[in-house]
């Protein structure tokens, strides 16, 4: 068994607008994610994915809870974190080969080891063609891309992604999904993905907490066995696998049972 990367205690979350009643967002939720596992959070629309991976991320403070990376508690956001939310995140005053390096001159990494490294992290995400080109040049998917590559640059210890290919066409979707499975199946990351596209969850997920709602919590943990262990590298693979479609219909019905469920007022 791989070492636990990342090991989410026991979460709460209330959050207290001014002049309207609180909201319990998140109820004793607690997950692990091993090196080198793609774990993704699912659930229904509410159900507090987001919050979680940002609690997870040191950006919200829990009302109660704790995060541990590495064996280290985290209490804010730091380089060992790297985000990739579902907008295009890239500067567009820079080219593709410049956003990639950003990071990188901040943490003060000489120009050679800058250019090195973010052309294997181009080359990773399959855009060297258009390292000089300025993300206005470049469709939604590379911009993604871009994103992905920035990210990973600058070596997070774990890649947390928030619906990442939420804003992208099926077809361009699918595309990233198997980038993503060949980023890690050859850089060795860690990731926490949040979706609510149950096939992508499938498809990508070693393992998956899905979430209920109102208060949000984990309901169950699930594997999709069918895979048996492995990452299967096309999507129409994995659709046609016996053992795909039950795994679909039981998250279908879990999504139909919670979406009757209403808002939780603390
Ligand atoms: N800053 C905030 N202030 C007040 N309530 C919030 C805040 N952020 C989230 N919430 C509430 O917490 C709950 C969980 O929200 P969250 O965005 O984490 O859910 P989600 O599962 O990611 O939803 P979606 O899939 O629609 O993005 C919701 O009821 C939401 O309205």
């Amino acid at each position: 068994m791989p070492p636990t990367k990342l090991a989410v205690h026991g979460i709460s979350k209330i959050f207290a607008p001014r002049g309207k009643p609180p909201v319990q967002a998140l109820s004793d939720a607690s997950l692990s994610v091993s090196e080198n596992e793609l774990v993704v959070l699912l659930g229904p629309s509410g159900c507090g994915k987001s919050t979680l991976l940002q609690i997870a991320a040191g950006l919200v403070k829990p009302t109660s809870g704790r995060v541990v990376l590495d064996g280290e508690e985290i209490h804010r956001p730091g380089r060992k974190l790297g985000m990739v939310f579902q907008g295009y995140t890239s500067f567009p005053w820079l080219t593709v080969q410049q956003n990639v390096e950003y990071g990188m001159r901040l943490n003060g990494v000489s120009a050679a080891d800058r250019r090195t490294r973010a052309n294997e992290f181009i080359d990773l995400v399959r855009l060297t063609p258009f390292a000089d080109a300025y993300p206005k040049q470049l469709s939604g998917g590379m911009k993604q891309r871009v994103a992905i590559a920035r990210t990973l640059a600058n070596d997070p210890a774990i890649l947390l992604m928030d619906e990442p290919f939420g804003a992208l066409d099926a077809e361009t979707r699918w595309h990233m999904q198997e980038l993503l499975l060949d980023i890690l199946a050859s850089s060795n990351t860690t990731i926490v993905l949040v979706t609510h596209d149950i096939s992508e969850a499938i498809f990508l997920a070693d393992r998956i907490y899905f979430m209920s709602s109102h208060p949000g919590r984990i309901r169950e943990e699930l594997v999709p066995a069918f895979k048996k262990g492995q990452r299967i590298a096309s999507k129409e693979d994995m659709v046609s696998m016996p053992g795909y479609a039950e795994m679909e219909a039981q998250i279908l019905h879990m999504m139909r049972e919670e979406s009757a469920t209403g808002p939780a007022h603390v």
